[in-house]
């Protein structure tokens, strides 16, 4: 967990955010997968009223396996953002993120870099396991 400046906003409008990357073993399609964060942001209580405004939560997909996606709906990977320096705790994951923070500080809590593990490129249907 990461505690770092608000970027792309205006100076002293935002508190500090608290950025972390999770990678995940799941049975879930991306659709599904980002329906899941979605209301795991809505049970936090998220409100959509400005863009990059303040939240109280904010699950992006980074990445998905191998996959590459154009849908606005669900881009993948993340583009990197175009407002916000390139390096970053994100960058640990060796992923670019949307919401890459501002520096890369120290971590709040020790926190090991899980890295990537390097896999040819698949698609979702012939990568993973069907949910049951
Ligand atoms: N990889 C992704 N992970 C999460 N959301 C994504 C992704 N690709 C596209 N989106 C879409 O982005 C939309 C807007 O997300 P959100 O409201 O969190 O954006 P924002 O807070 O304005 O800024 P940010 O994009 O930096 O999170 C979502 O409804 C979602 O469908
Ligand atoms: N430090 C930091 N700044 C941001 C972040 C973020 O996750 N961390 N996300 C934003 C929009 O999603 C805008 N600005």
């Amino acid at each position: 967990m990461y505690e770092t400046e608000p970027w792309g906003v205006e100076p002293g409008t935002q508190p500090s955010y608290f950025n972390a990357v999770a990678v995940l073993r799941t049975t879930l399609p991306p659709s599904s997968l980002l329906e899941r964060a979605h209301a795991v942001e809505e049970a936090f209580h998220r409100v959509r009223d400005e863009h990059w405004g303040p939240r109280t939560l904010d699950v992006d997909i980074v990445s998905y396996a191998d996959l590459h996606s154009d849908d606005p709906q669900l881009t993948l990977p993340t583009p990197a953002p175009t407002s916000a320096p390139s390096s970053s705790p994100r960058g640990t994951t060796s992923t670019p993120g949307r919401n890459s923070p501002a520096a890369a500080p120290s971590p709040i809590s020790s926190a090991r870099s899980p890295g990537r593990a390097s896999r040819p490129a698949r698609t979702w249907n012939s990568g993973c396991p069907s949910s049951r």
